[in-house]
C-alpha cells in the first residue's frame, strides 16, 4: 500500500529546506489549496449551478468576463484576505492591485499575483481551465506597499503552481527545489502527491500554437510551423500538432510528455496575448524548474523586468530543444530581414 501523502503534509516536510522558514509560505500555499478545492467543486457541476457563461461584465483586458472568471477571482481572493499570509494581490480580473489592510495580515510580507480561471473560452465546453498563481516576497516590508514590489522579474518568485481542472483535478507547484504534482481525492477532499520531481523531457514531437492565427504569426514563426510539419523520420517529422485553447492545459501536457507551446506577437496583439506577470512567469518558473525553458523569442521569460501589471508578452516554453529551434527560426529570419 502506497503511503499517501497530502500537500498539506508535503509543504510541511519541505519547508525544513528553508532554514528562516517561520511557516507563512507554507500557510499561503495552504489557502491557494482551500480555493482550489472550493473553484474545483463548481466547476465539477458547473452545468447544473447558475456558473457557466458570460457574466456580462468586461475586465481592463477588454475581454468579456465569465461568470466562473469572477467566481474564481471571488474564491482566491477571500481565501488570501482571511489567510493572513498576503497583503497584495494582483488579478487577472481587476485593473489594479488588492491591497488587503486586514489586521489578520498587517506583516504579511507576501504579494500574491493570480489568473484566477485561465482557459476562460473552454469554460462553457467542458474542456480543462485552471488557475496560475505567482508568489513574491515583499521587497520593502514595514513601509506602505508600493507598485514596485509587486512589478518584481520573475526570477524574484519564491513560489508559482498551477491547478489543472480536467478529467482530475491537479495542483502542480515549485518553491525553486524541483516540480510536484498532487492530485485531488474527492473522497478525502485532499490533494495527494500523484507526480513527484517532475521533469519534462528534454526534446519532444508536439507543437501547440493556433494555427488559426498563422497568416498574423512573424515570419520565423510560420517557418518554423512549416519545419514541423515537414516529412522527415529521422527527426520524428512531421510533429504532431495538439491545441486546447487553455495555456495551463497545454503547457501541462508538455511537460509530462515533452513539447513546445507558443504564442508568438500576432498582428492584433502585437505584444503578445499573455500575460507575463500572472500567466508566463509562474508557468516559466515551473517548466524551467522542471528542466524546460521559456522565452521570447529572445530572452528568458524570467529576467523580463515588468513595467505594466497586466503587461503582455509573446512567449515560447517547453522542452529545451524545441524552444531553442523556435528561437533559432525567429531570429534567424530577424536577422536575414534587417541586412
Ligand atoms: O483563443 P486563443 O487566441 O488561442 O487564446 C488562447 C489563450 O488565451 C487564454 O485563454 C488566456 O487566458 P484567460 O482565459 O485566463 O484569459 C489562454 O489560456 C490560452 O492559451
Ligand atoms: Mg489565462
Ligand atoms: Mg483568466
Amino acid at each position: 500500500m502506497t503511503k499517501v501523502i497530502t500537500l498539506g503534509q508535503f509543504i510541511i516536510e519541505k519547508q525544513a529546506d528553508f532554514p528562516y522558514a517561520k511557516g507563512e509560505l507554507s500557510r499561503l500555499l495552504r489557502d491557494i489549496g482551500i480555493a482550489a478545492k472550493i473553484v474545483n467543486r463548481e466547476v465539477n457541476k458547473a452545468g447544473l449551478v447558475d456558473i457557466l457563461g458570460d457574466n456580462g461584465t468586461t475586465n481592463i483586458q477588454g475581454e468579456g468576463q465569465k461568470k466562473l472568471d469572477v467566481y474564481a477571482d471571488e474564491q482566491f481572493i477571500s481565501a488570501l484576505r482571511s489567510g493572513g499570509e498576503c497583503c497584495v494581490v494582483a488579478s487577472e480580473e481587476h485593473d489594479d492591485c488588492i491591497f488587503i489592510d486586514s489586521h489578520v495580515s498587517r506583516n504579511a510580507k507576501y504579494i500574491v499575483c493570480i489568473d484566477p480561471l485561465d482557459g476562460s473560452s473552454n469554460i462553457d465546453v467542458n474542456v480543462s481551465v485552471g488557475t496560475i498563481f505567482s508568489i513574491y516576497r515583499r521587497t520593502d516590508p514595514g513601509g506602505p506597499i508600493r507598485l514596485e514590489e509587486v512589478l518584481q522579474k520573475g526570477t524574484q518568485q519564491v513560489a508559482a503552481g498551477y491547478v489543472i481542472y480536467g478529467s482530475s483535478t491537479m495542483l502542480v507547484y515549485t518553491t525553486g527545489k524541483g516540480v510536484n504534482g498532487f492530485t485531488l481525492d474527492p473522497s478525502i477532499g485532499e490533494f495527494c502527491l500523484s507526480h513527484p520531481n517532475m521533469r519534462i523531457p528534454l526534446d519532444g514531437t508536439i507543437y501547440s500554437i493556433n494555427e488559426g492565427n498563422y497568416v498574423k504569426f512573424p515570419q520565423g514563426v510560420k517557418d518554423y510551423i512549416k519545419y514541423c510539419q515537414v516529412e522527415e523520420p529521422e527527426t520524428n517529422r512531421p510533429f504532431t500538432s495538439r491545441y486546447i485553447g487553455s495555456m495551463v492545459a497545454d503547457v501541462h501536457r508538455n511537460l509530462i510528455k515533452g513539447g513546445v507551446f507558443l504564442y508568438p506577437t500576432t498582428s492584433s496583439h502585437p505584444q503578445g496575448k499573455l500575460r507575463l506577470m500572472y500567466e508566463c512567469n509562474p508557468l516559466a518558473f515551473i517548466i524551467e524548474q522542471a528542466g524546460g525553458k521559456a522565452t521570447d523569442g529572445w530572452r528568458r521569460i524570467l529576467d523580463i523586468q515588468p513595467q505594466e501589471l497586466h503587461e503582455r508578452t509573446p512567449i515560447f516554453i517547453g522542452s529545451i530543444a524545441m524552444v531553442e529551434k523556435v528561437e533559432e527560426f525567429i531570429q534567424l529570419k530577424t536577422v536575414a530581414y534587417f541586412q
